[in-house]
């Protein structure tokens, strides 16, 4: 693995009036790759990835590190993470209905994320927004520039998020389900556009997912969360050869299309895990 851009020890988020935290002692490194998080609903997914980007103010965040190149993410004030966020550290969610303002034109939502950052004049904010269309690979970018988000589909309102966050060349982009609303083929090209991301600019990609096929083909390494905590960290390539019981299991509730097609074997919880984490 390249040098870590994001390292990261004992994480832990309590919400408030929370009777357990909702990530418990998480640690991992990420380099310029792909690294998968999986795990089911509510086990801690999401909720790491807004800690990461201190995106929840009234959350109670500890960790004996949480260091971001040269910033300590845990240490570093509002001001520096308003600086941070979008920037060099951004987030692409599940759906773009709830990330892109509905009364505003797509492509004026790219180039004020623009102003925001850089000192420009509005037209040269335009002819960047554009440029960003383009280079996600939408076919007619002036034309999506002048559409609002109910006029585009699922998959361009997702590209037009990654050209938003491909303006200021993160270097830390957190993709939480980018894909899971789209249908297979748009799905691909997204996913394209992030791995090109990976490999020409150099980005470190946390990409979370429910979707082990997914992170399988397309990760360099896994965390497996269960319940707030990792319980396994493993290349994607190795991940048939999975140790714990919570990974295999998932594995093994996998719907095939070929061979034997007998009933999914229900996953039989052991109380343990919940106490165990290995990193
Ligand atoms: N804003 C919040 N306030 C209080 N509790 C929350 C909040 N968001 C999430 N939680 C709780 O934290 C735990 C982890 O939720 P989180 O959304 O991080 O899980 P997830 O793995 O991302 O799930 P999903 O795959 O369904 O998105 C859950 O028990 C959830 O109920």
């Amino acid at each position: 693995m390249t040098d870590p851009i994001l390292d990261v020890a004992d994480l832990s988020v309590r919400y408030p009036g929370a009777t357990a935290p909702a990530v418990r002692n998480v640690s991992f490194t990420l380099g310029r790759e792909r690294l998968g998080v999986v795990g089911e609903s509510g086990s801690g997914k999401s909720t790491l990835g807004r800690a990461l980007m201190r995106l929840m103010p009234a959350a109670d965040i500890t960790a004996r590190r949480m260091q971001f190149e040269e910033v300590d993410l845990l240490a570093a004030r509002e001001r520096q993470m308003l600086k941070l966020r979008g920037r060099r550290m951004s987030m692409i969610l599940q759906d773009p209905k709830f990330s892109l303002n509905p009364i505003r034109r797509c492509g004026d939502q790219i180039a004020e994320a623009y102003r925001t950052h850089f000192r420009c004049s509005k037209a040269q904010a335009h002819d960047k927004a554009v440029e960003m269309l383009d280079a996600v690979q939408i076919r007619e970018p002036e034309r999506v520039y002048r559409l609002y988000p109910h006029e585009v589909s699922g998959g361009m309102g997702q590209r037009v998020m990654i050209a938003m966050m491909l303006l200021t060349d993160p270097d830390l982009v957190i993709a939480d389900e980018p894909t899971s609303a789209l249908d297979v083929t748009v799905r691909l090209q997204v996913l394209r556009i992030l791995d090109d991301l990976v490999r020409e600019k150099g980005i470190g990609l946390i990409m979370i997912s429910h979707d082990l096929n997914l992170v399988r083909n397309f990760c360099d390494r896994v965390l497996i969360m269960y319940a707030g905590r990792v319980v396994e960290t493993l290349k994607a390539r190795d991940l048939d050869r999975a140790q714990h019981p919570y990974t295999r299991g998932l594995l093994a509730a996998q719907p095939r299309i070929a061979g034997d097609r007998g009933d999914l074997p229900v996953l039989q919880r052991d109380p343990a895990w919940e106490q165990e984490a290995r990193p």
